[in-house]
Formats: C-alpha cells, sequence, structure tokens
C-alpha cells in the first residue's frame, strides 16, 4: 500500500491531543484549526492505548480538524460520510450498562480532492442535556432504567403517572443514538426509537439543530390514549418520501389488538400520514419489536417477532423485562405481514420459523412473466431465533470477554412469502454462515438496488474466537460466498456501500467503515468494493467509540 500523509495537525505531537492544552496551537496548514471541547478531563486522556477503545466513552464533546490519510482516496470520492452510535454511557453517577443506552455521538469524516477532514460531536439531546444538568441519567434507555424512580412500588398514582409519562413520551429516552439520515428536502435528522427522539443536525458542524417535531399529532401529544410513541429507528427514505412503521401500543389501554401503522412523510413535510395498519398475529398484548422493516416496490414487510415489547417494562419505567425493555415469547409465534404501499392492504400474513432479525438487509419481489408479483423474497441478519445477542451486548461482556468467543451465531436469514394465501412462509440461509465466521449484523447494500433483486452486501462478520464482529464482510448471494476485510483486535461499525458516480456494476464503488483498532484509535477505512481489498485509511488522532449506522451525503455537482 501506498502512503501518502498530508501534513494535517491530526498528526501533531500526543500533548496537542489533550483537551487541557488545545487553546495555544495554531494550524501550521492555515487549515481549519482542530477544536476539543473535552467531556470531562480523564486521568488517562492523552493514552490511546485502550484495547477497549470501542466500548470507552467519548473523552471529548467534540472535536473537528484535518485527518491524515494513508493510501489513494478515489478523486471521484466527494461527499461526507456521517455516522450516528451511542458513545457516552457515564454521566455523572449513571454508568450505563448495555451498549445500546450510550448518548448519541456524530462521527462525520468529509472527502474531497483525495483529502479528508473529520469531526466528531455529542448530540444536545434532551436526554443527554438532562442527564448532565441532573448529574445523572433521567430517561428510560433500552437497558437504563431511572434508578430513583419510586414506581416499583406498584400503587396506582404512580402507575398512572406512568401510563402519562409513556402517553406523553417525557419518560422515554429522546436519544437518537441509532441512525442517521438525509430527506431529500436535505434536512438531516438522528434516530433512533421514540419519535420524539428524532432530532435536526447540521451535517458540516454536526451541531445539534433542534428537535424534528411531527405536526400530525399521530405520536400521542394531541390526542389522549393515542399511544404511537415508538417508531422503527431505519426509516426508508427516497427522492420523495420518508417511510417508517410504527408500534400501535393502544391495546394497552383498549380491547383493540395490537399491531403496526405504515406511515409516509411527503419530502418537505412534517406531517406523517397513515398508509394503513397490520394486525399482529401472535401475542396477547403487544407487537413484537420493530428496528427495522424492509420494502420491495410495491409493498411494505412489517415483521412480527417474538421478542415483543413488554407492557409492564413501558407502563412501568422502572421495571425491567427479560430482554431489556422486550419479551421473548416464543409460544407467541413469528410472523411477517406484506402491506400494499398503494392500498395499505395487508396482501399476506405468514406464519414463520422463530427469528430474531434487528436489521433486514433488503427485500424484492418475485414475478410472473405478465409482470404480477407472485411472491416477497426478504433478507436479513438473524441472530438463529435467540435473543441472546441481546446479552452479549451488554457493557460488560464487551469489555471483558475481547478473545472469547461468545458472540451468538448469525447468519443471513432468506424468507419467502408467498402471494397466494398460504398461511406459512419459507425461511433458510441464503450462504452457509461459515463464510462470514457465523456473525452478520450492521449491512448495507448499494442503494440504487433497495426493493429490487440483488446480489451483494456488506456487513460485519466475525472471525473466530470474538465476542464481537471483527471482520467487515461482502456477501455474494448468487455465489454464496463472503469475501472478508480483517486485522488482528478490530472492531468495524457498518460498512456503508457507496457507489461509483456512473457505475453501472453493482459492487463498483468503496466500502467504508469506521474502525476501532487493537490498542485503541480509530480509523475510517476505505475499500475497494469489487476487489473487496483497502485503498485508503483516514486516522482520527485519538480513538472514537464504536458507532453503529452510516449514511452518505455526496457533494452537489
Ligand atoms: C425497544 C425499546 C426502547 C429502545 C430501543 C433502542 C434504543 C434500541 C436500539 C437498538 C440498536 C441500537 C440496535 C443495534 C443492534 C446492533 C447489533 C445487533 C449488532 C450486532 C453485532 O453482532 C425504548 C424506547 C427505550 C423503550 C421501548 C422499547
Ligand atoms: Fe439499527
Amino acid at each position: 500500500m501506498t502512503a501518502s500523509y498530508l501534513p494535517t495537525l491530526s498528526s501533531a505531537p500526543r500533548s496537542f491531543l489533550c483537551p487541557q492544552r488545545t487553546s495555544s496551537l495554531s494550524s501550521a496548514t492555515g487549515r481549519r484549526n482542530p477544536v476539543f471541547h473535552p467531556v470531562k478531563p480523564a486521568a488517562d486522556c492523552c493514552s490511546t492505548k485502550n484495547p477497549a477503545s470501542a466500548w470507552t466513552s467519548a473523552r471529548h464533546e467534540r472535536w473537528e480538524g484535518d485527518l491524515a490519510v494513508e493510501g489513494q482516496l478515489p478523486a471521484w470520492l466527494k461527499g461526507t460520510y456521517l455516522r450516528n452510535g451511542p458513545g457516552v454511557w457515564e454521566v455523572g453517577s449513571t454508568a450505563m450498562e448495555h451498549l445500546f443506552d450510550g448518548y448519541a455521538t456524530l462521527v462525520r469524516v468529509s472527502f474531497r480532492d483525495g483529502r479528508a477532514t473529520g469531526a466528531h460531536r455529542q448530540v444536545d439531546s434532551d436526554a443527554y442535556t438532562s442527564a448532565k444538568s441532573h448529574g445523572r441519567a433521567i430517561h428510560r434507555e433500552f437497558a437504563h432504567c431511572p434508578t430513583n424512580n419510586p414506581n416499583n412500588n406498584n400503587n396506582l398514582l404512580d402507575r398512572v403517572i406512568d401510563l402519562v409519562g409513556l402517553v406523553t413520551g417525557t419518560s422515554l429516552t429522546v436519544n437518537p443514538n441509532t441512525a442517521v439520515a438525509r430527506l431529500s428536502d436535505g434536512r438531516v435528522v438522528c434516530l433512533s426509537e421514540t419519535t420524539k427522539s428524532t432530532t435536526l443536525i447540521d451535517p458540516e458542524t454536526l451541531g445539534t439543530i433542534g428537535k424534528f417535531t411531527y405536526t400530525d399529532g399521530l405520536s400521542g401529544k394531541s390526542r389522549l390514549l393515542q399511544l404511537l410513541p415508538l417508531q422503527s429507528a431505519h426509516p426508508v427514505v427516497t427522492e420523495t418520501e420518508f417511510m417508517t412503521v410504527l408500534p400501535d401500543l393502544n391495546s394497552l389501554v383498549t380491547r383493540r389488538r395490537p399491531g403496526y401503522l405504515v406511515v409516509r412523510m411527503e419530502a418537505g413535510s412534517n406531517e406523517r400520514k397513515v398508509v394503513g395498519r397490520v394486525e399482529c398475529r401472535g401475542g396477547p398484548t403487544m407487537p413484537g419489536w420493530v428496528h427495522s422493516f424492509a420494502v420491495t416496490e410495491n409493498f411494505v414487510v412489517v415483521p412480527e417477532m417474538a421478542l415483543r415489547y413488554s407492557a409492564a417494562s413501558l407502563v412501568n419505567n422502572s421495571e425491567r423485562a427479560s430482554f431489556y425493555a422486550l419479551d421473548w415469547i416464543p409460544e407467541s409465534g413469528s410472523y411477517l405481514h406484506v402491506m400494499c404501499k398503494r392500498t395499505g392492504n395487508t396482501v399476506a400474513s405468514v406464519e414463520v420459523p422463530p427469528f430474531v432479525v434487528i436489521h433486514f438487509i433488503n427485500a424484492y419481489e418475485e414475478k410472473r412473466h405478465d409482470g404480477q408479483p407472485t411472491a416477497v423474497v426478504v433478507d436479513g441478519c438473524d441472530h438463529n431465533g435467540d435473543p441472546a445477542i441481546l446479552d452479549a451486548l451488554t457493557l460488560h461482556s464487551l469489555r471483558s470477554l475481547r478473545g472469547k468467543d461468545v458472540l451468538p451465531d448469525a447468519r443471513v436469514a432468506r424468507f419467502r412469502i408467498p402471494l397466494d394465501g398460504s398461511p406459512y412462509g419459507e425461511l433458510e440461509s441464503a450462504l452457509d454462515p461459515e463464510e462470514h465466521g457465523r456473525a452478520m449484523d450492521m449491512c448495507s447494500i448499494n442503494p440504487a438496488y433497495h426493493g429490487k433483486k440483488y446480489r451483494y452486501a456488506y456487513a460485519c462478520g466475525a472471525r473466530r474466537p470474538c465476542n464481537f464482529p471483527n471482520t467487515i464482510a461482502k456477501i455474494d448471494l448468487v455465489d454464496k460466498t463472503a469475501k472478508s476485510w480483517h486485522e488482528n483486535g478490530v472492531v468495524p461499525s457498518e460498512p456503508f456501500f457507496v457507489a461509483r458516480p456512473g457505475a453501472s456494476d453493482e459492487d463498483d464503488g468503496v466500502v467504508i467503515c469506521t474502525v476501532n483498532s487493537d490498542g485503541g484509535g480509530s480509523y475510517t477505512l476505505v475499500l475497494d468494493a469489487e476487489k473487496f481489498q483497502e485503498i485508503a485509511r483516514v486516522r482520527f488522532p485519538h480513538s472514537l467509540p464504536c458507532g453503529f449506522h452510516a449514511f452518505w451525503i455526496p457533494d452537489k455537482m
């Protein structure tokens, strides 16, 4: 690999990286100075030798500066890579327990003319700012329950207070730590699973602009007993619309069966409109967890997992369910529902073997010779139908079981849903899971193939033994093979595919992924997607926590 270093401030002496000494240096290059804002001074604030850096809270509120490039960035790569994820797990007296609980940390790498600048910054959500001002977390996160909540007494008044908190969304987190997306009108939002967490950010400065407020009243603000405070963390965003799934929790207070609303919001609007409602088949009271879902040209596929929202945990925000905010109820059945985008009607609803798919990869229609769809094929990262993956993602496991082979097995699950009224769907592994080390999550595809028949997916896989995915895998769904990128001790985040402008081959582009290296330190890796080989890496001057999902904003031509 040829290495060409930019003379950046990020390669300045270590002392410069200490937040206590940020003000004295000026840029030797004439470029913008790196800026540090410490979260809090830490004894080892200058050290990058932390093997658990992926699971260590960000040390600085924000930083920006030039990044050193090793290798050759493609000249066509012009735009901004954004990544979101949980990055601060300790505030005041609170030490979170689960990976999903951390406060949102944004990372940016902008590529232009073979060079790179970068930044990272905490999202100023009410959850984060109130935790800082109270000296402890006060919102309910995925696993974290506010500790001083007196509601464990189960007295009626406390229950009513919790229910009001649920309806108004004041107790559930507003920490948008999962995904980031640019709407087609240019607004950039960070999201998580509460509708109130959706936050507008500035993709250049990573500053928090404010809440993204839905004006439709669907989330319970203006209509009492409209229990729709939750959403999928992964909306499907196109040039014309934003589409998502809201678990309908109204069955908590009515006799109605639980279900899901599919909603759509036009570009430029803040008003979601209901496309249709899917009724749950299983579960006496609660819908299955819906972190993501899949769409095809004509349909929305709504998953109903046997891993269901816990009613007890939701209405009593200091109560934990068997899987944090979720209950695993295999006997309640696992289903996939297919809704027609145009009519909102449910056109298929099939029972399938138990699955635990947090991230769906893609879906497409099988068609008859006259173009009529006959089946929907849906691919997802399936943790072999076992919610144990959620326990593997506690911070204790991640920090202390490094090198132990404790990561539960996962595969690419391929579901086939016939559209002929059959009651059952089919489920098989799309390829031998050994191809990708029996780990599979954090996936992306070429966005031009969303909802269409496709061949390649990029995801995190494993070289065992490991307690977290440690490879980046390119999955070939036609040849049923996988290629992998790996280095000892690395922790990669979602590998994100960016197509070369004008490309016609599905894998003509790069895969961008931010990686935590063995002894600490973070870099953004750029792989040639076709050969699946490294072409460049862009180093941050200090380590960043491992994040989740990414997004690409191309420069205006
Ligand atoms: C589920 C409820 C809630 C919160 C949910 C949240 C914040 C979920 C976040 C999920 C994430 C970040 C999933 C990432 C998965 C990564 C995987 C599987 C990687 C695997 C590697 O092998 C509340 C809103 C707090 C309460 C209601 C229920
Ligand atoms: Fe996700």
